[in-house]
């Protein structure tokens, strides 16, 4: 299991390369002959069998890594068959491809070469684009990646055969979007067996379509620690199925340090052990349930916030709808709150430490108690109605204490600008492909032209919404996104907030109906026990998969609640990991 760990932008990684290289410590010939060397010695470790490998050079130093690798397999007794380019690419992957040259030919970068019949080879090497994609590809290299990507009915094959550079080539390494093509799964679309990534992994490996596209991740060590932090012993290799990670990502490259910060859970449970504390001093979370037969959904939070380790949860329904929650768990209160008047009454208590607003409570109730809860000043964890009466209301009210958890459909409730660039770029057309909509073609050609650098992605989205709302943002799914608004006096473009990924890709039987009010329930826990907002939802964010991990396939929402418990035993013995 990956423990978490940073990922980069492109922009940082680059920052990080430029770093070494004006340090004189190391030439990027040097740093290109280490990376070709990882993805050959990945390639041999894969396939100890010498046989035929195809490597595909792009026009830069991502084709450079690609001579390199050609090179080498050569040297170990592959057969090799490289396609290239006939540019003039940066002064290192010149030589790298000059010294390719004197070992073998190069053979044009086209469709036509590549289904060449008789030529079948056991592994493709792509090495066209990495992290210098700038532009959807277009024309012939864009007819060979949707050939790997299985247009000549081969997906299956490239599938086994395919080892991406970097990173499949035309994926946005900042977005996890493939540029210029829609933003949900599509007809070719790259699959690569092996992925091997240079130094860290970027959002793109982690978001969107990039773990699966990627196929198995291996981040290979280029030799770049000198130039930014590392935590010791941390796993390099991973499989984006396994991954639980947080991953702590910041904007600003920063030589010294890259801004891991770690969640020290193991600290953190540690502490609570370690305290005599009264049920007062772990927080009293409370839990706003809706009208008769909606009680379910807070029901679900209130457990899972007496789970995540809360003094006192107390769940207030309506009076007319106590009945429904006189059930177990008994270690639940219950009070009933009618109008926002009783829920002031009792956040008089100042024991009340975090509350849960929107599971199951109805749109118009959650609009009625959300002024009153968020002008409490308490830590307000709002989700699914309390959403839906925010995005009404304006954002009003929200403070940094708020987290909202909002999926991609409250999240267009609530932020629609930041939605509809997140489903873009949309090339023109109903399907977006320039082959299947021939008579869009100019359009669509005029509007690729128009497109530049990554492409608008969930931490960029999470965080332009939390900066809005003044409060953390946690955007679910596999990818789940978390942000937090920035921390400057002044905020400020260049400084955002923190921001991770939780990625859950592993576990898709976490889409059930209620696990959603399950996360509200932690994090409202975590917010109860004094967890700043970011800590609670990262740490929320993780328990949850890590539940859903160990109850497996046919889980239901009910189950993860009870799966807490192991998993924070197994985090202090440090079987689970350090998130
Ligand atoms: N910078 C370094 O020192 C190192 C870089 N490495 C490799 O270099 C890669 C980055 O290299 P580059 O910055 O040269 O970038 P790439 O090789 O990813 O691609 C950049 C080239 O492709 C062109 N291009 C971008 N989008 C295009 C499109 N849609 N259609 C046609 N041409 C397009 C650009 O104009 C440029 O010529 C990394 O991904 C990695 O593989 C490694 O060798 C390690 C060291
Ligand atoms: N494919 C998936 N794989 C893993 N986790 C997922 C997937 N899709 C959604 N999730 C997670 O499942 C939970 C579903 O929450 P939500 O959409 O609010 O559902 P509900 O309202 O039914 O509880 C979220 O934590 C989300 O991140
Ligand atoms: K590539």
């Amino acid at each position: 299991m990956l423990n978490g760990t940073e990922i980069l932008t492109t922009a940082q990684m680059r920052a990080i390369e430029t770093a070494a290289m004006d340090s004189g410590a190391v030439t990027g010939l040097d740093l290109m002959e280490r990376a070709g060397a990882a993805v050959a010695g990945q390639i041999r470790l894969r396939w100890p069998k010498p046989g035929q490998a195809t490597v595909l050079c792009g026009p830069g130093n991502n084709g450079g890594d690609g001579y390199v690798i050609a090179r080498l397999l050569h040297r170990a007794g592959w057969r090799l068959r490289v396609l290239g380019l006939d540019n003039i690419p940066g002064p290192d992957a010149a030589e790298m491809k000059r010294r390719w040259c004197e070992i073998g030919p190069i053979e044009a970068l086209t469709g036509d070469a590549l289904r060449r019949p008789g030529e079948s080879s056991d592994v493709y090497v792509d090495a066209i684009f990495g992290t210098g994609l700038a532009r959807p590809p277009e024309g012939a290299i864009a007819d060979i990646l949707r050939y790997l990507g299985g247009s000549g009915g081969d997906r299956a094959f490239f599938r086994e055969r395919l080892v991406a550079v970097d990173c499949p080539s035309g994926l946005c390494m900042d977005s996890g979007a493939f540029l210029g093509r829609r933003r949900q799964p599509g007809d070719y679309d790259l699959q690569a067996r092996l992925t091997v990534a240079f130094d860290s992994p970027k959002p793109g490996h982690l978001l969107e379509r990039g773990p699966e596209s990627c196929g198995e991740l291996v981040i290979a060590d280029i030799g770049l620690q000198d130039w930014r932090i590392i935590e010791p012993g941390r796993a390099r290799s991973l499989r984006p199925p396994a991954l639980t990670a947080i991953w702590p990502l910041f904007a600003i490259p920063d030589r010294r340090r890259m801004g891991f910060e770690s969640l020290k859970r193991g600290a953190w449970l540690a502490k609570r052990e370690s305290r005599a504390g009264h049920k007062f001093e772990h927080g009293h979370a409370l839990i706003i349930a809706g009208d008769f037969g909606h009680g379910g959904a807070a029901r679900l939070a209130a457990r899972a916030a007496l789970r995540a380790g809360a003094g006192l949860v107390t769940i207030c329904p309506p009076r007319s709808a106590m009945v429904e929650h006189l059930g177990p768990p008994d270690a639940l209160m219950r009070r009933p709150v009618d109008e926002a008047a009783d829920l002031a009454r009792i956040l008089e208590d100042k024991r009340i430490t975090a509350l849960c607003l929107g599971p199951g409570c109805g749109v118009d109730r959650a609009a009625e108690l959300l002024p009153v809860a968020l002008a409490s000043g308490r830590a307000c964890l709002l989700d699914a109605d309390a959403l839906t009466a925010l995005a009404a209301s304006g954002l009003e009210g929200l403070h940094a204490d708020c987290v909202l958890t909002p999926h991609r459909g409250e999240f267009a409730r609530l932020f629609p600008d930041l939605a509809e660039r997140l489903a873009g770029p949309q090339p023109p057309g109903p399907t977006g492909d320039p082959d299947q909509q021939s008579h869009d073609r100019d359009a669509y050609r005029a509007a690729l032209a128009g497109m530049h650098g990554p492409a608008f992605s969930k931490i960029d989205a999470a965080r332009a919404a939390a900066g809005r709302a003044g409060a953390t943002v946690l955007l679910k799914g596999p990818d789940t996104v978390i942000a937090e608004p920035s921390r400057a006096r002044a905020p400020r473009l260049d400084r955002p907030g923190r921001a991770a990924i939780h990625s859950a890709f592993d576990v898709p039987w976490l889409a059930t109906a209620g696990a959603g009010d399950v996360l509200a329930g932690l994090i409202t826990g975590l917010l109860a026990r004094d967890l700043n907002p970011f800590s609670a939802a990262t740490t929320g964010a993780w328990l949850h998969a890590a539940a859903a991990r160990q109850a497996g396939p046919g889980l239901i929402a009910d189950d993860l609640p009870e799966r807490i418990p192991d998993v924070l035993d197994q985090a202090a013995s440090g079987a689970g990991g350090d998130p």
